[in-house]
């Protein structure tokens, strides 16, 4: 399968190795910071502008796209501007991750190398799994989330859309983060959180609100 990427960045590249150890390729990167289309320097790939030139890389067979931008809200937006069916978007699992058979996980998802899912786990659709983080079993995560790197969600967790952990954060079990909240670096969460707030520390409590989306 070719894959094409739509977000520039340092996340693009970990996606690319992602697709690779699976013997799949990327063969284009799109970004709103390109005004025209051109090769890169190993002329492997085109890169070039979002609008316009994704609907024209999609319409050859076997392609997929994966939206390759780590804010949640970016994400979003992107989905909803290419208005593009479910089916044109691909799952990318590294191949050094462990999935349980029961767990479910959407498309347009990434899961980067040394996760753990396990079993009966559902993960939405645009969610970023990072390096290292561990998902235990029976829990849900709707779509567009990001785990950072070295998460731990304990059993029966569950996060609403949007939900941001950063790097090396902890949800104790049966605990839920409402949509769109962002819980800082190495914080332990042992309370239900409101939706659109960032939480801090241990335990993680809410710092800041902010508008609803
Ligand atoms: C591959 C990758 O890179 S994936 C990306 C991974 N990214 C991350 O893990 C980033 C996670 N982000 C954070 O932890 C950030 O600090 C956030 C989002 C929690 C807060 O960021 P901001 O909204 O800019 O808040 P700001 O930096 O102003 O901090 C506000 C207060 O919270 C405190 N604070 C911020 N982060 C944390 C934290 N992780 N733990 C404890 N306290 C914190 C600050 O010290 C500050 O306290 P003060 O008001 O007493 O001075």
């Amino acid at each position: 399968m070719e894959i094409i990427l739509v977000g520039d960045s340092g996340h693009a590249k970990v996606i690319r190795d992602c697709v690779e150890s699976n013997g799949c390729k990327v063969v284009a990167i799109v970004d709103d910071k390109y005004e025209q289309i051109f090769s890169d320097k190993d002329k492997e790939v085109l890169k070039g502008p979002i609008d316009g030139f994704v609907h024209e890389l999609i319409k050859k067979n076997n392609r997929k796209l994966v939206i390759s931008i780590g804010d949640n809200e970016t994400r979003r937006m992107i989905v909803k501007r290419l208005a593009l069916p479910e089916d044109c978007y691909s799952t990318i699992i590294h191949t050094c991750t462990s999935i349980s058979s029961t767990a479910k996980i959407g498309v347009g998802t990434v899961i980067m190398p040394g996760a753990v899912i396990n079993a009966d786990t559902q993960i939405g659709n645009h969610c970023i799994v990072n390096t290292h983080t561990v998902i235990e079993h029976d829990c849900i995560i709707e779509d567009f989330v990001h785990l950072s790197p070295s998460c731990t969600l304990t059993g029966g967790v569950k996060l609403e859309k949007g939900v941001h952990l950063g790097a090396g954060s902890t949800v104790i079990p049966l605990k839920e983060i409402s949509e769109w909240t962002i819980v800082g670096a190495g914080s332990v969460v042992i309370d239900n959180l409101p939706p659109n707030c960032t939480a801090v520390g241990i335990p993680a409590k809410p710092i800041k609100f902010r508008e609803l989306q």
